[in-house]
């Protein structure tokens, strides 16, 4: 059976999920979350042209000076004054600008007598120095988010100055998780001889947080087929059903058997990756079902190829794919096989060295690792110093 490239997995998987109907919500809310419509000012930013700093508003042409200070102005108050020329305002750090002034003398370089004012420093070198123009950031009706763009910290600050008080968004997709295999136990419990502690849950929360998912946890499900199907069945109102283990083809794999028998859809099975090959997608009832590989580091790399991008893609993400940035190798790559490789590797100031394990099980490494290496399958040798493909996993 020939393995489906991961570029084109990805596609058929994302095409599965149906974008969530979205909801307008409180910025708090709305974080980490993707824009479900693209979000128009509704003020101007500054409202009025405003001092960046501290001193008086004069008129450019006034210079050198002196001039007459004749009143104040302060930030939250439009000033009811107009400067004639020889006239000075005293103004404070995001304030507005009488009428007639057009520049800002710090008060570094002045010198106040009551109220006269003199120059006593180098003071503005043009017009319009030290003042934010009505506007000059952004302006009523601008697009300010774009439909699609996620709501971070940055997009929070622009929400709320341009009067976008809540935020409209997409849904947050319900994931199902269910581990599988008779090995595991709870991770808070003692593991005995050769039982392991059930990792993939905790980790794929983890994962998961950020991007808003709702996540239930259907905890270990044994390598029995009958239990599988009814832990299948408790999950079906579930937007995604992950599982992990029992993806591939040994007699205790029996994800896919039981989905089939359960009536799901596949769409695929086993991808051209590595770590990650027996990955599978289908729908099963309104939900699109993924098994992930039962090897901690397999179920993470398929959790960030995969499982993140149909989150977000189902929440409204414009890009729900990890972006690819480019590294240099800090050492030569052998030829790559038939798959494409995800290789764990440090990412620091331009170079990526991999990790020495790259056992699909070998988790230290992982978390020692801050980034993929992608390398396409059949890729050709490459020595140090050579540009490649990398994922940031910070
Ligand atoms: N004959 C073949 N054998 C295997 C193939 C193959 O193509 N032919 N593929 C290998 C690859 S690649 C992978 S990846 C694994 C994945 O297999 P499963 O998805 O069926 O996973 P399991 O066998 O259930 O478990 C694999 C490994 O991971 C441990 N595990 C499982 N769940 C958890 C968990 N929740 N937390 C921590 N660790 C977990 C499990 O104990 C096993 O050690 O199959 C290869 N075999
Ligand atoms: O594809 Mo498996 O995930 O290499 O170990």
């Amino acid at each position: 059976m020939s393995l489906l490239p991961v570029a084109e997995a990805q596609a058929r998987l994302v095409a599965l999920g149906r974008v969530l109907p979205a909801e307008t919500v409180s910025l708090e809310q709305g974080t980490g979350r993707w824009a479900a419509r693209a979000h128009q000012a509704q003020r101007n930013q500054p409202a009025a042209d405003l001092s960046a700093m501290d001193g008086y508003a004069i008129r450019f042409a006034d210079l050198p000076g002196p001039w007459r200070v004749i009143g104040e102005s302060t930030p939250g108050t439009l000033p009811d004054l107009s400067l004639s020329p020889g006239e000075a305002v005293r103004i404070f750090t995001g304030a507005a600008l009488p009428d007639g002034a057009d520049a800002i003398l710090i008060q570094e370089e002045a010198t106040r007598d009551g109220d006269s004012l003199t120059l006593s420093g180098e003071g503005p070198r043009q017009s319009g120095q030290h003042v934010r123009r009505a506007g000059s950031d952004f302006m009523l009706g601008e697009t300010v988010i774009a439909q699609g763009a996620q709501i971070n910290a940055a997009r929070i600050a622009i929400a709320a100055l341009s009067g976008n008080g809540r935020v409209m968004v997409g849904g947050r997709p319900r994931v199902a998780l269910i581990s599988t295999g008779d090995e595991l136990v709870h991770h808070e419990q003692d593991a005995q001889g050769v039982n392991i502690p059930a990792s993939n849950a905790p980790m794929l929360r983890a994962l998961m947080t950020p991007s808003g998912a709702i996540i239930e946890d259907h905890g270990i499900v044994r390598d029995d087929f009958e239990t599988l199907a009814a832990a299948f069945r408790a999950a079906k109102d579930a937007d995604i059903i992950v599982t992990t283990g029992g993806a591939s083809v040994g007699d205790h794999d029996l994800v896919r058997p039981v989905l089939q028998s359960l009536g799901a859809a596949m769409d695929f099975w086993k991808i051209a990756m590595k770590p990650g090959k027996p990955l599978m997608a289908g729908t099963l009832g309104d939900s699109v079902v993924l098994g992930l590989p039962g090897n901690p580091v397999s179920a993470y790399v398929t959790a960030t190829l995969f499982l993140l991008p149909l989150i977000r893609a189902m929440s409204g993400a414009a890009e729900p794919l990890p972006p690819l940035h480019h590294g240099r190798l800090g050492h030569p790559l052998p030829a790559g096989g038939p798959r494409a490789e995800y290789l764990r590797a440090i990412w620091r100031a331009g170079d990526v060295v991999t990790a020495t394990d790259q056992d699909s099980a070998a988790v230290l490494s992982l978390a020692a690792a801050n980034a993929l290496i992608v390398r396409a399958a059949h890729a050709p040798a490459a020595p140090a110093g050579e540009t490649v493909d990398v994922i940031s996993l910070t």
